[in-house]
């Protein structure tokens, strides 16, 4: 087993440590962890470079650049996927980073993706600068959906939030997504205080755009490492202050493992939810796997034991050997992120150097 060691700026490198037992693993096939949980859904990073510098993610200069030569290629991200999907029971596949958009050969990553994976659902987690043109190409590769973070609809405020003036590109983007099909597309929206009086502005526009929006608690997951509980705003507040312009009526979770809580949105067809990963966690139904760009396993976004699946790809190893890696990973998965814990350290790695 792998673990890593913090080099700068939040991406660590990889080193070798004798390993947590596995012998007390079931023999089988699926992504089990020591509580129960299988992880069925496989979130991919294929980049640390990204065209906004939102503050709650990115530190203003960007994240170091990770060397080409160790990012996955696309024919490995590919054969990665094959295994989580033919060996290891994975269900669903989403490609995020940084920026997914930023990486000149993402459609064959998708077109060798959806050959390997048939069937399998085709997401992305994208800030939608440049989807505009790229929208009918990316579902003809074959992806099905992709979710989009939007934080305001004031084009001050973006610039202000994200560092970069690229709202009408946003916006843009969320409309060619929607043209090619690549629904149902969903906004997410970071909840902070900054972004509480644009909120309901923000509703009203994917109301008026027929895409669903989400809420989500702000994570200590920023590069700047200002993460602050004072300072964080919950749920609670959030409809407190929606509930001033809509008549909302709380309607629950699609699945235990659904991350959102929806509420229907009165006098629509519509829903809006809240991610409350911090003050209403649901780290207990958790079914998440993820694979870094450099392509490392990480079981959970908190957890910095990273197992390192590129080596042993390029070393030679068998799908069988990859799975077993893989299925070790998941068996030392932890129970949750902990933010509450007295004591509690943020991983190394930001949200953007993670893969959202
Ligand atoms: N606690 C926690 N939060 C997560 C995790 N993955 C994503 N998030 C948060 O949830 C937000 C939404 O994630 P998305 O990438 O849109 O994925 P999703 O909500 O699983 O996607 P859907 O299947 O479309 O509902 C992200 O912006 C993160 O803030 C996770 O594993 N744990
Ligand atoms: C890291 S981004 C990567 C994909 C793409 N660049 C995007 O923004 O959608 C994935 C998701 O993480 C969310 N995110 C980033 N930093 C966060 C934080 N500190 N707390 C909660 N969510 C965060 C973003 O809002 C986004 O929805
Ligand atoms: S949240 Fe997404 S768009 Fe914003 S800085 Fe992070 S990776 Fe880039
Ligand atoms: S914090 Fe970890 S355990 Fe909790 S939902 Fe996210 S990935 Fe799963």
């Amino acid at each position: 087993m792998t673990t890593s060691s913090v080099v700068g700026l939040g991406i660590p490198s990889i080193s070798r440590t004798p390993g947590v037992s596995v012998d007390d693993r079931p023999d089988v096939p699926v992504l089990i962890d020591r509580f129960g949980r299988v992880a069925r859904d496989l979130r991919v990073s294929i980049t640390e470079k990204c065209s906004l510098r939102c503050t709650y993610c990115m530190p203003e200069e960007g994240l170091p650049a990770i060397p080409t030569q160790d990012l996955l290629t696309a024919s490995e991200i590919a054969r990665v996927v094959g295994v989580a999907v033919h060996r290891l029971g994975v269900e669903e596949v989403r490609f995020t980073g940084g920026e997914p958009l930023m990486r000149a050969d993402l459609t064959e990553i998708v077109r060798l993706t959806s050959q390997v994976a048939p069937g399998v659902p085709l997401s992305m987690t994208t800030n939608a600068v440049g989807l505009e043109h790229r929208a009918d190409t990316l579902a003809a590769a074959g992806l099905n959906r992709v979710n989009v973070s939007l934080d305001t609809i004031d084009r001050a405020h973006f610039a202000e939030l994200t560092r970069r003036d690229r709202l009408p590109s946003v916006l843009a983007g969320v409309r060619a997504a929607m043209r090619a099909g690549l629904t149902p597309v969903k906004i997410n929206a970071v909840l902070m205080p900054e972004t509480l009086h644009g909120a309901a502005d923000l509703l009203q526009w994917c109301l008026d755009e027929g895409v669903a929006l989400r809420f989500i608690e702000q994570m200590p997951l920023d590069a700047d490492q200002e993460w602050a509980r004072a300072n964080m705003l919950d749920a609670e507040h959030l409809l407190d202050v929606l509930s001033t312009r809509f008549d909302l009526r709380e309607i629950g979770r699609s699945d235990p493992s659904a991350p959102a809580e929806e509420w229907a949105v009165g006098g629509t067809s519509s829903t809006v939810g809240i991610i409350a990963s911090v003050t209403r966690s649901f780290c207990s139904d958790c079914d998440r796997t993820r694979l870094t760009a450099e392509g490392t396993v990480r079981s959970c976004l908190f957890s910095d034991e990273e197992t390192d699946l590129r080596a042993a790809l390029r070393g030679g190893a068998t799908d069988d050997e990859l799975g077993k890696l893989w299925q070790g990973a998941m068996w030392n998965k932890w129970a949750g992120h902990g933010i509450d814990a007295v004591g509690f350290v943020p991983p190394a790695r930001s949200m953007g150097a993670i893969g959202g």
